[in-house]
């Protein structure tokens, strides 16, 4: 659907109080998350859609925005970066296959610190009065659910990346992201609103998101815009969490001085930060990353900053896109590593380990990578989870990996 009316679109403040869950507002047609620790927008029902692919789903996705917000009609009485007029927004990992889209919901609804707000958006005139708030009714938990390999099994996987591994033993290219699928089927159609509230509450510290059937819980920032400054998380080199914290710590110091994991996370620093120079008067790049403790799993992890200078021109999807695919979820060289992805991984990537998030009328926004992640058709849910592969990584430690990037997903259908 798209609108040749220009946009109405009123920005109300809310009691915090009525913004307290945000994923619990949520109806069951058409929702939308990105939250993180309480904070973030949830949004409903659908105003305008653009959908498109190819190589140039950014740039089509990018204009249809520009003008369909310099039509809109704007009362923004809260004035914060995601209060006014929003889009949502998920991409294809690949310019073929794999679908793109921007979808503008009816109301959305944003914390951020102790300021909430409320926006509706119809297709003009004014007035339009804000909905009243009430959390939905709770979603039915999915049932009988049952898990099954993808397009490979563990094994075949496994040799798969001993052939990557090789390859870069034999130098065609240094490092490259390799990505499985497992599929999970339900008795019944699955709510997206159930596994939404189980991944926003076990996992705060990463970004809860959904958009058109695409939902997870991602750690990794690839860049977020506000306000000229620009900030991305980096996240390369995993190690798994054992449940035994005194264990884990000496894991993460481990995990701190691996050379294999820290030559794998200096190409994914390295490709955010080139791509990001040319837009930035001046970067932070720090020389150490940092141990990001989640649940499942530990990550090294280094955020980046700059100040932008063509924030007037340039949309924080327009970065998005100048860093898609990072060496997080592609490898190093790009070119290389995703010619041998299209030969040797055997997935549709689909919008998995993509751009996902949001962004305002100015071009400020959030766009995360989408990893830990599921699909939901129906009652299918496609769950995935990729390997950075370097020179020394083990095939069996690899599987063990994926299969750790998986419980987040796995168990909120549970
Ligand atoms: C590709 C994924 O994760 C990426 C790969 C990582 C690694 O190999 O160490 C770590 C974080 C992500 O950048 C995934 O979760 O599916």
């Amino acid at each position: 659907m798209t609108t040749d009316l220009p946009l109405a679109v009123r920005t109300v403040p809310l009691d915090p109080e009525d913004a307290a869950a945000l994923v619990d507002l949520l109806p069951a047609e058409h929702p939308l998350a990105w939250v993180r620790r309480g904070e973030g927008l949830v949004g409903w029902g659908v105003s305008a859609t653009l959908r498109t692919r190819g190589v140039t789903r950014f740039s089509d996705a990018d204009k249809w925005w520009a003008e369909l917000a310099a039509r809109a009609v704007v009362e923004d009485a809260v004035g914060e970066p995601g209060s006014g007029l929003v889009c949502f927004g998920s991409f294809g990992f690949d310019a073929d296959p794999g679908e793109s889209l921007l979808v503008v919901p009816r109301v959305i609804v944003g914390r951020r610190g102790e300021r909430a707000w409320v926006t509706t958006i119809t297709e003009g005139p004014f007035p339009v009065d804000p909905p009243v708030l009430a959390p939905a009714a709770a979603p039915d938990a999915p049932r009988d659910v049952v898990f099954a390999d993808g397009s490979r099994n563990g094994e075949d996987w496994m040799t798969v990346v001993a052939d990557a591994v090789a390859r870069i033993g034999r130098g065609d290219l240094e490092k490259v992201v390799l990505a499985r699928d497992l599929v999970a089927t339900a008795a019944e159609p699955v709510d997206v609103r159930w596994p939404l509230r189980r991944l926003a509450s076990a996992y705060p510290m990463c970004w809860t998101f959904h958009v058109d059937g695409l939902f997870g819980a991602t750690p990794e920032m690839l860049v977020r815009r506000e306000r000229g400054l620009v900030t991305s998380r980096v996240l390369a080199g995993t190690i798994r969490r054992t449940g035994d914290d005194t264990r884990d710590l000496a894991l993460a110091a481990a995990l701190a001085r691996s050379s294999k994991d820290l030559e794998e996370h200096e190409y994914a620093v390295r490709s955010v930060a080139d791509a990001l120079e040319p837009h930035c008067s001046s970067m932070n790049v720090p020389e150490t990353p940092f141990v990001l403790h989640l649940p499942n799993v530990m990550h090294l992890a280094t955020d980046v900053a700059g100040v932008v200078h063509d924030a007037a021109t340039v949309s924080s999807l327009q970065l998005a896109a100048a860093l898609h695919p990072s060496a997080a979820v592609g490898g190093t060289p790009t070119p290389d590593a995703q010619a041998l992805i299209a030969e040797i991984e055997g997935l549709d990537r689909g919008r998995y380990a993509a751009p996902v998030g949001w962004m305002d009328a100015d071009g400020d926004g959030e766009w995360g990578l989408a990893l830990r992640s599921g699909l939901v058709e129906g009652s299918t849910v496609r769950l995935f989870a990729g390997c950075g592969i370097v020179a020394d990584s083990d095939p069996e430690a690899e599987l063990a990996e994926s299969q750790a990037k998986l419980v987040p997903v796995r168990d909120a259908l549970t």
